[in-house]
């Protein structure tokens, strides 16, 4: 019997990923949101299941160390990799959004300076307007940049919008919509074929 080897984010991605699974009959009995494991199978043992950091899941998808990959479509846009993109699942929705003080203006001579986790991101977006930025990458607390003046404006993720409410920011501009993706290594998608469309179609079958 051939095993599908999945990758995915451990923290927000998991359990909603989790729920959908066990919709679809992948049934985890070993898994729990405080355990510390990165590697389970399924009851069946069809499916090995990898926890890696988020950011990383295009890396193991396209060098083949899974055969498929969770991912939010932000990761996916900062740092595109050679694979399939076969299917949105509909979970972890958010927006990547420029945000800042509510009366920002983008279009002053010098160049802009935008904070974010998502640098390439930032730059497309802005140079795509004509407008010059200076990126500025930091790994999280992106919302404190504009407030002790690191940087003009923050090029991040929006779900609640509680973060930038509470720190006094607000949406300037919304860049895309985010949700998680299914993504699929080619090699494996050449040898594995029969499984993996079998998986992704009980996926869309069961979120019809
Ligand atoms: N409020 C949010 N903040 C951050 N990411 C969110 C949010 N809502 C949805 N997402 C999605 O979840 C993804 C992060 O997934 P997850 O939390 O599983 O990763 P992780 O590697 O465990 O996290 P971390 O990088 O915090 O350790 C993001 O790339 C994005 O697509
Ligand atoms: O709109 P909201 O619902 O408030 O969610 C958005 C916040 O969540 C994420 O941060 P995360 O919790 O991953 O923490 P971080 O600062 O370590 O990146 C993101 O970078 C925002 O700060």
């Amino acid at each position: 019997m051939t095993q599908l080897t999945i990758a995915m984010g451990k923290g927000r991605t998991a359990d909603r990923a989790m729920k959908l699974f066990e919709q679809v009959g992948i049934r985890f009995s070993d898994y729990h949101d405080k355990s510390r494991k990165l590697v389970i199978y399924d009851d069946d043992n069809k499916v090995k299941l990898i926890f890696v950091k988020a950011v990383d899941v295009p890396t193991y998808v396209e060098n083949g160390a899974a055969d498929i990959g969770i991912v939010g479509k932000d990761t996916i846009m900062e740092d595109p990799v050679d694979v399939y993109e076969l299917m949105d699942l509909g979970i972890g929705k958010c927006i990547v959004a420029v945000a800042g003080f509510p009366e920002k203006e983008f279009t002053n001579g010098a160049p802009l300076t935008v904070a974010s986790k998502y640098p390439t991101i930032a730059k497309d977006y802005f140079n795509g307007q004509g407008i010059r930025v200076e990126t500025i990458k930091l790994n999280g607390s992106i919302e404190l940049a504009p407030l002790i003046g690191l940087a003009d404006v923050i090029v991040d993720i929006v779900e609640t919008g509680t973060t930038l409410k509470e720190n006094g920011l607000v949406v300037l501009e919304k860049i895309a919509d985010v949700s998680a993706r299914v993504i699929v290594n080619k090699a494996s998608y050449a040898t594995k074929t029969s499984q993996i469309q079998q998986f992704i179609g009980d996926l869309k079958a069961a979120l019809e």
